[in-house]
């Protein structure tokens, strides 16, 4: 019998679902299924859409004459769970729960550890998620907004801004932990980490409303201004929420999230669409200002990269602002199907254990910096 080798990864998102299958690091199949807004639109919820995602993934892998047989392990990418560390984490009862009921609000993702746990566990391999959205390594002093009532969070790019800044170590010959790194995903949303120690010690809620603005979310919005908006009695919560996420940003400015149109209306004389692009630019250069003084300045690099960074006058634009601080090294594109391999590989190949969800989240830590009576 031939031994299981291969490892199978599921990056469920907004709108496609990709997946990948690996031998040790190299990819031997990929595959994006998009989902047309006409397919998605017959599902209530994010989980109802579970069985059509699994029946569309089970047979792109019989087309491709992948058997199911050859997986040694399958891994998804993690979703809106409890803020823990970052790492691979094996897919226990726990984070289904959490997963199915959208501990922290819906998002694709969420169904990545639940389509790898039920496709492994038919074929009694080992199933994972790695490096979620909601890792959350900050320091107790960035959680602090300015309102007691409202604590900032840690939910961002998380499994590719840290595959990337551990590309860029190898490239330069570090460790990752080594480093103190500027890494700014710029996708649908954008989100810019400060990474020290192989921690993400500061970043903006990419998904929520903070830092700037991106192809389809508005970023951070004047409150008084917000709070406005919202007692105008013009608009219902949800409209509010999707003017925010989805319609916010250059789709708000626009009507487009396609920085590729957005740069041929600006080749063809568009000045509105280039104020607009500019302004993109410079809400992200001032937020790597922000994160360069959460380093005292001492900025190894700064990493650029998701699909924006494959936009030459762009990245242009945003490196004339801030190549001052340090290095700026361009990394287009994302690599999540590849990192999330990596994530299981390094515990199979035993270079790391794999986490046990929810292990120390922050939650657990408790809050060490609240203010208590003893403190008087
Ligand atoms: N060659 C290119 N030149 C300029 N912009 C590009 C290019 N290719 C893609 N983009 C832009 O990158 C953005 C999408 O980036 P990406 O694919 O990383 O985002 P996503 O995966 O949809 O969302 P997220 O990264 O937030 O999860 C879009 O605005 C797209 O138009
Ligand atoms: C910021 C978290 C990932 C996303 O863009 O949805």
């Amino acid at each position: 019998m031939q031994e299981k080798q291969l490892i199978l990864v599921i990056n469920p998102g907004s709108t496609s679902t990709k997946i990948g299958v690996f031998q040790e690091d190299d990819a031997i199949f990929e595959e994006t299924i998009r989902h047309s807004i006409q397919e998605l639109n017959t599902f209530h919820s994010v989980f109802d859409q579970y069985e059509s995602r699994k029946k569309i993934i089970l047979d792109t892998l019989s087309k491709a004459n992948i058997p199911l047989s050859s997986l040694r392990a399958i891994c998804g990418r993690g979703g809106l769970l409890r803020p823990i560390e970052g790492g691979t984490y094996v897919v226990n009862e726990q984070m289904l729960e959490d997963l199915r009921k959208g501990y922290a609000g819906q998002h694709a993702s969420n169904l990545g550890g639940v389509l790898a746990f039920e496709i492994a566990r038919e074929l009694d391999i080992p199933s994972f998620i790695v490096d979620p959205v909601v890792v959350d390594e900050l320091e107790p002093i960035a959680r602090i907004s300015g309102l007691p009532l409202i604590e900032r969070k840690s939910i961002f790019h998380a499994l590719n801004q840290k595959a990337v800044a551990r590309r860029v170590a190898k490239q330069l010959g570090r460790s990752y932990q080594d480093l103190r790194l500027i890494v700014v995903h710029m996708g649908g949303g954008i989100t810019v980490g400060v990474h020290r120690g192989g921690r993400v010690i500061d970043v903006n809620n990419g998904l929520n409303g903070d830092g700037p603005f991106s192809p389809e979310r508005a970023g951070t919005v004047p409150a008084g201004d917000l709070v406005a908006l919202c007692f105008s009695g013009k608009y219902y919560r949800e409209e509010i929420i999707k003017k925010l996420v989805g319609q916010g940003g250059l789709v708000g400015y626009l009507g487009t999230n396609d920085a590729v149109k957005i740069e041929k209306m600006i080749e063809n004389g568009d000045m509105y669409a280039k104020f607009i692009y500019d302004a993109m630019a410079y809400q992200i250069a001032k937020e790597i200002g922000a994160a360069s003084a959460v380093l005292d300045g001492n900025v190894d690099a700064i990493i650029l990269t998701g699909g924006l960074a494959y936009g030459s006058q762009f990245v242009q634009a945003i490196s004339q602002k801030i190549s001052w601080i340090a290095d700026v090294i361009v990394q287009p594109g994302e690599n999540e199907l590849k990192a999330l391999a990596e994530g299981a590989l390094r515990v199979l190949n035993g270079e790391e254990h794999a986490k046990d969800y929810p292990g120390k989240t922050v939650e657990h830590e408790g809050r060490n910096w609240e203010r208590r009576e003893s403190d008087d």
